[in-house]
Parts: C-alpha cells; sequence; structure tokens
C-alpha cells in the first residue's frame, strides 16, 4: 500500500516587506515573519529579491541567512548582479524566476527552452555555490524537458493561471499541472509548486501524487492581519494536509 508523501510549506514573506517598504518604516519585519512561521510548522522561508527591490531587500536577506533553523528558498532572476549575490549568501535553494518590471506579480513561468544556454550556465554557478536550483515554468512539457535538460533537479510549477480561473478553466489547469507533475517525476524531477495558492485552492493542489512543496505567501500573510502569523500558517498546513490524505 502506497502511502501519501508529506507535501512541504514554504511559506513566502515578501509581502510583510511590502508593507514595511510602502512607508520606509522599520516594522513590520520579514526576519520576525520568518522566525514565526517556522515556529508555526513552515519548513522553509521563501523570498524573492526583485529587481526592484519592491519589498525584500539585501538586508533582510543577510539576517534571514544568520537566523533561519530551516532553509532560505531565494527567488531570483538570471541577472549577473543576482548570481553574484547568491554567491555571497548560499542559500540551500535558489528558484529561477522571470521579472517584468512593470508587472504586478510574477505572470508566467520561465522560457527555458528559450534560453537554454544561460539557464544552463546559471544552474550550473549555482550548484556550484552549493545551492540546489530549481526553475519556476509553466506546467507544459517542453519547459519541464528544457528544466530537465538545463540541469535543474528542481521545478517550481507556475500554480497562478489554475489561481485565476474559475469553473471548468480551473479544472483545465488543475490537470495540466497534475499532468506536468507526473512527467516532470517521469524525467527524474523534484516538483513543487506555487503562487496565488490559498486557504480555498490548495486542497486539490497538495493532492496531487508526487508534489514535494507548496510555496504560499500573499494569502497566508493576509490572513495572518486577522488571525495571527502563526494560525494562518497552521490552518495552511492542514489543508495541505487534507490534501496530501487524498493522494
Ligand atoms: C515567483 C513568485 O511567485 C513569488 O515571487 C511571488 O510572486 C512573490 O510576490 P510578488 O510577485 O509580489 O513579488
Ligand atoms: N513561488 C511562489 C511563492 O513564493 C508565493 O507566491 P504567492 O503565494 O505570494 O502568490
Amino acid at each position: 500500500m502506497s502511502h501519501p508523501q508529506r507535501v512541504l510549506l514554504g511559506v513566502n514573506i515578501d509581502h510583510v516587506a511590502t508593507l514595511r517598504q510602502a512607508r520606509g518604516t522599520r516594522y513590520p519585519d520579514p526576519v520576525q515573519a520568518a522566525i514565526d512561521a517556522e515556529q508555526a510548522g513552515a519548513d522553509g522561508i521563501t523570498v524573492h529579491l526583485r529587481e526592484d527591490r519592491r519589498h525584500i531587500q539585501e538586508r533582510d536577506i543577510r539576517l534571514l541567512a544568520e537566523v533561519l533553523q530551516t532553509r532560505m528558498n531565494l527567488e531570483m532572476a538570471i541577472t549577473d548582479e543576482m548570481l553574484a549575490f547568491a554567491g555571497e549568501i548560499r542559500p540551500a535553494h535558489v528558484c529561477l524566476v522571470p521579472e517584468r518590471r512593470e508587472e504586478l506579480t510574477t505572470e508566467g513561468g520561465l522560457d527555458v527552452a528559450g534560453n537554454l544556454a544561460r539557464v544552463q550556465q546559471a544552474v550550473e554557478q549555482l550548484a556550484g555555490y552549493g545551492c540546489e536550483v530549481s526553475l519556476f515554468i509553466d506546467a507544459d512539457p517542453r519547459q519541464i524537458e528544457a528544466a530537465r535538460d538545463a540541469g535543474a533537479p528542481v521545478i517550481e510549477l507556475h500554480t497562478g493561471h489554475y489561481a485565476d480561473a474559475s469553473g471548468a478553466e480551473q479544472d483545465r489547469e488543475l490537470v495540466r499541472i497534475r499532468e506536468g507533475v507526473a512527467y516532470a517525476r517521469k524525467l527524474g524531477l523534484v516538483v513543487n509548486a506555487g503562487h496565488g495558492l490559498h486557504y480555498h485552492n490548495v486542497e486539490p493542489i497538495a493532492a496531487i501524487p508526487g508534489i514535494n512543496e507548496l510555496n504560499i505567501g500573499h494569502a497566508i500573510i493576509a490572513r495572518a492581519l486577522f488571525s495571527g502569523l502563526a494560525a494562518a500558517v497552521t490552518e495552511m498546513r492542514s489543508l495541505i494536509a487534507t490534501g496530501e490524505a487524498c493522494q
């Protein structure tokens, strides 16, 4: 009899920093949020150092590198500046993401197939720093194959389209993600997922066999405004466990 695997929860704390940057204050502190999230059961902490520094700052990441008890997942674009910063910090995980300055939030996955040589080079450089590299991609077989060809051991499937859709379209997106997970597992990749997941859409994603980790930020930090961060993380953990039980 096969047992469902425990799906890990990475808590993205960017959105705490967004509130702080809106006023240029010292509070709220994303480092405090990371410690509280870990104590409430987060398996890891995710931060996205954007080129425009709209939320997380280098200082936050340097402090996190000193205090985290779990592990850091640093999301970043493939630029020389970010690669050099990752070389300084050497986080356990780096997730390479696409970035557009004008976007409200990450709109799609990285085009690995169209930039194979550059991605391959970045993966190699980061692996040399001791980082486990994942590629944030859409659940598209061509991109999944390219991720394997680029030498990345991990992918994170972009769930934003699933989160934005409703009804039959959302069902189709779920099937696409489920098939993407199965195909990537067949190719030997570790598969994470994230973006736009919240308390009402996470369970079907957590129920997909083969999912290793979900990275969730916006919904947890928003819920924390009303329930406190520990309760928000605990509630998300228990929804993920409900999904796991359906695997
Ligand atoms: C790549 C990704 O999904 C995360 O970085 C998340 O989107 C962070 O929030 P912002 O898009 O608001 O930077
Ligand atoms: N990579 C996805 C992530 O870190 C969290 O995305 P969101 O939950 O803030 O949309």
